[in-house]
């Protein structure tokens, strides 16, 4: 299994600004005959914020599910960095390799402080008490608390989880999936329940996230994505429909076909 890890970590290579950080070729999923995904070929870059957008039953999930190993496709190839093939992959090994995949609901652990939540995320060992009393480095403390300042909770270090705003909980399990340090995380709705507040923060903790990773964001707010996007991936029927600034897909013809009915 290690082996396995260290070979795949192999593949995935040494990246930089620009190179293709994940690549779907031709990829199609099929539910008793009704293909979720279409033949969707898509490629994301390393260090790039892409926002997927497209109405209910698009395939945005599947399309998750696909690349973090939940849903293998009839056919296709999902490729991480210079060559790692997700397709040999289990969900495990895929996370470990450095795809982390935030859900839309949080999950942290309440009844631990905001530190705590960011030293469980942190650790190989899941065995929870033996984690949380083991000694840690001075380096490990400074990812926290870097991480901490990044998500905008340092100030809260020592307070329990379960006093945190909704917002505040799903940026502390944003914190916790980079305690593993991904190259690519993956973000389902992160605004959904949030304030206009939140939501302003919540814009900015992911655009400062993708200058040192690659950030996919699945969203329905289109006032969000309009304040972040830099590209924008309409899905429709499990392909891609558009590609480009938010701009030129609220132009393009075949989107305002398909969104307004023109
Ligand atoms: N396990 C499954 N079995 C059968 N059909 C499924 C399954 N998962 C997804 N589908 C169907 O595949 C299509 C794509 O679903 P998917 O959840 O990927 O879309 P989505 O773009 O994420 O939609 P939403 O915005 O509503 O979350 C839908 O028609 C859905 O009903």
């Amino acid at each position: 299994m290690l082996l396995l890890k260290q070979n795949q970590e192999q593949n995935v290579g040494e990246l930089k600004k620009g190179d293709r950080i994940l690549y779907l070729d031709d990829v199609t999923v099929s539910f008793d005959g009704f293909k979720a995904l279409n033949s969707l070929s898509l490629s994301i870059e390393y260090e790039e914020l892409r926002c997927i957008i497209g109405a209910n039953g698009a395939g945005k999930s599947t399309m998750m599910d696909v690349i973090t190993g939940k849903t293998k496709p009839d056919k296709g190839d999902v490729i991480f960095g210079q060559a790692a093939n997700l397709l040999e992959m289990d969900e495990p090994t895929i996370a470990e390799i450095g795809i982390g995949r935030k859900f839309q609901k949080p999950t942290v652990f309440e009844g631990h402080t905001i530190f705590e939540n960011l030293e469980l995320a942190m650790k190989d060992d899941k065995r929870f008490f033996k984690t949380l009393f083991a000694k840690l480095s001075g380096e490990q403390k400074n990812k926290i608390e870097q991480t901490m300042e990044l998500i905008g909770l340092k100030e809260h270090y020592h307070n329990k989880a379960s006093i945190l705003s909704h917002g505040q909980k799903q940026w502390l399990e944003i914190g916790m999936l980079l305690m593993q340090s991904p190259k690519l995380l993956l973000v389902d709705e992160p605004v959904a329940g949030m304030t206009p507040g939140e939501v302003e923060k919540t814009g900015e903790i992911l655009t400062d996230l993708s200058k040192r990773h690659s950030v996919v964001v699945v969203e329905h707010d289109m006032e969000f994505i309009r304040s972040i996007a830099k590209k924008v991936t309409v899905l429709h029927e499990g392909s891609v429909l558009a590609e480009g600034s938010m701009k030129d897909v609220q132009n393009n013809e075949k989107v305002r076909k398909v969104y307004l009915g023109e």
